[in-house]
């Protein structure tokens, strides 16, 4: 029989109120030793869901709290066994002393997410559903709640469930004339075949390749500033941070560690890095944060190559173009408040992207905050759970595909039934590790080990 498990639902910081929530068979019996509803009766006789003011009790029966609490009960619950939850007063104290008196009464401490693994146990949502559960729970973006709320309701487990029974589909026709080896095999079986494992594994791509803009809304983007000493890049990251951040004064060498803040460009998250300014020098210290700069800027996934407009290119600046060489870049022309002295031509030969800005009077930052989110080619897109945000489903999603490939050149070629039923059943293996429908223990549980307890 399976445990009851506990844990608190709240965040560990005091709160005006903190929740705790219950799972498992002895539920309904333990929240009704814990518990005394003010209205007489009992707990468990109430319906699911209907709170009901009472009292709290300690292990001791002593009363810590008058709070809130309802059962749900099964199988009409999150995770479809007999539940409980607990709204008392946030302090850390009193929910300890709770989660203390509901152990005391039998039930356990739940690991993380165990709650939600319990639910998809249940058949209360499919795996990938279940992911986005903890996506839901760390979006750091309403954009990138959104796209994982419509992967809780199914987006992605529905897609994947209808390829999925496509091939399943095919490879039981195709089961039916292996047991008839001697058979003339129907040339049109084979051409409906390839329709659809063409079609698939076209579907399947798309929605790989949805990886690379989701791990963005879900991860954010590390991006490197870059320029030569005194450019203005500790002043562009005070500017687009809105506060000071950041050292800035007129010595050129004024940055030497990497200096990180994160800020939100409309969907995107931004973990900005400010650098030390590139330039030759013999000072040990200064050559060490050089160093570190360009270890970021290697690092980093979008690059803001910050001149001084006020200023010719100089050699530091012709380092800094070298740095930036492949990396998707912008070059920032910096202090457009003042005369211009540079040569802009130059620049635009090496960078697709240029903006002029001045971070003294925020001029331009308007345009440099409209301009990100295009080249990390995250504009215009809808947020309905269309967007694949986890690697693991990615990295199943390409291996579904490449079996869904090789099925069909199996097919086109008109080989042996044997190899096309084995490429396909291959591709719907490595669907079902997304679904859930066929995914190893160990698996699912390395994917609730990410989850907090309490989710
Ligand atoms: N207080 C509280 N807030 C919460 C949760 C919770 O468990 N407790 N959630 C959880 O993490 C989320 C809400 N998700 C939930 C999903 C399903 C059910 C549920 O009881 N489902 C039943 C009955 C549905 C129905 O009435 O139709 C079921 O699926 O059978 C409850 C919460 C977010 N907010
Ligand atoms: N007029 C004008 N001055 C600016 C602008 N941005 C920065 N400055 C000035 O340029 C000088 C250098 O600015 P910083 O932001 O410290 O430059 P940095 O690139 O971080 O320099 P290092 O840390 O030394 O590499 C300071 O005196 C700033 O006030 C701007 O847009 N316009
Ligand atoms: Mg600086």
């Amino acid at each position: 029989m399976s445990t009851t498990i506990a844990a608190i639902a709240t965040g560990p910081a005091a709160g005006p109120i903190g929740i705790i929530r219950v799972s498992g068979p002895q539920t309904l019996a333990i929240a009704d030793r814990i518990f005394t509803p003010q209205g007489g009766g009992a707990l468990s006789e109430r319906p699911s869901r209907l709170l009901t003011y009472g009292a709290l009790h300690a292990r001791d029966g002593k009363v810590i709290d008058h709070c809130l609490c309802c059962v749900m009960h099964a199988p009409n619950s999150y995770t479809g066994e007999d539940m409980a939850e607990i709204q008392c007063h946030g302090s850390p104290a009193i929910l300890s002393e709770t989660l203390a008196a509901l152990f005391a009464n039998g039930a356990q401490q739940a690991g993380p997410g165990e709650f939600t693994q319990r639910a998809f146990l249940a058949g209360k949502m499919d795996l990938s559903g279940a992911e986005a559960v903890h996506d839901l729970v760390t979006a750091a973006t309403a954009q990138a709640a959104e796209n994982a709320a419509a992967q809780m309701d199914g987006a992605v487990g529905s897609r994947i469930r209808e390829i999925r029974q496509c091939l399943v589909d095919l490879v039981a026709e195709f089961l039916a004339v292996v047991d008839y080896p001697d058979e003339e095999i129907d040339s049109n079986l084979f051409d409906h075949a390839c329709e659809i494992l063409h079609n698939a594994t076209r579907a399947l791509y798309d929605l790989a390749e949805t990886y690379e803009r989701g791990r963005i809304l879900r991860e954010g983007i590390p991006c490197a500033i870059l320029g030569r000493p005194n450019a203005g890049k500790s002043s562009l990251l005070n500017a687009l941070a809105g506060f000071d951040r950041a050292i800035v004064t007129s010595v050129p060498g004024t940055t030497r560690d990497v200096i990180e803040e994160t800020i939100r460009i409309g969907v995107v998250v931004l973990h900005l890095f400010d650098t030390a300014g590139l330039r030759d020098t013999q000072d040990p210290v200064e050559k060490i944060g050089i160093d570190r700069a360009m270890k970021q800027a290697q690092a980093s996934a979008l690059i803001l190559a910050v001149f001084d407009s006020s200023d010719d290119i100089s050699d530091d600046d012709l380092m800094v173009i070298a740095r930036t060489h492949g990396k998707r870049t912008i070059a920032v022309l910096n202090k457009s408040d003042l005369p211009s002295a540079l040569d802009v031509a130059t620049i635009r030969r090496h960078f697709e992207h240029v903006i002029a800005v001045s971070a003294k009077t925020g001029e331009g930052l308007k345009e440099l905050y409209d301009l990100i989110p295009r080249v990390v080619g995250m504009d215009g897109m809808s947020y309905d759970g269309s967007i694949i945000t986890n690697a693991r489903q990615a990295a199943a999603l390409v291996r579904a595909a490449e079996r869904c490939e090789a099925a069909f050149v199996a097919a086109q070629l008109g080989m042996t039934p044997d190899a096309v039923v084995m490429d396909a059943e291959g591709a719907i293996a490595a669907l079902g590790e997304i679904t859930g429908q066929a995914v190893r223990d160990d698996i699912v549980a390395t994917i609730f080990d990410k989850f907090c307890v309490g989710k």
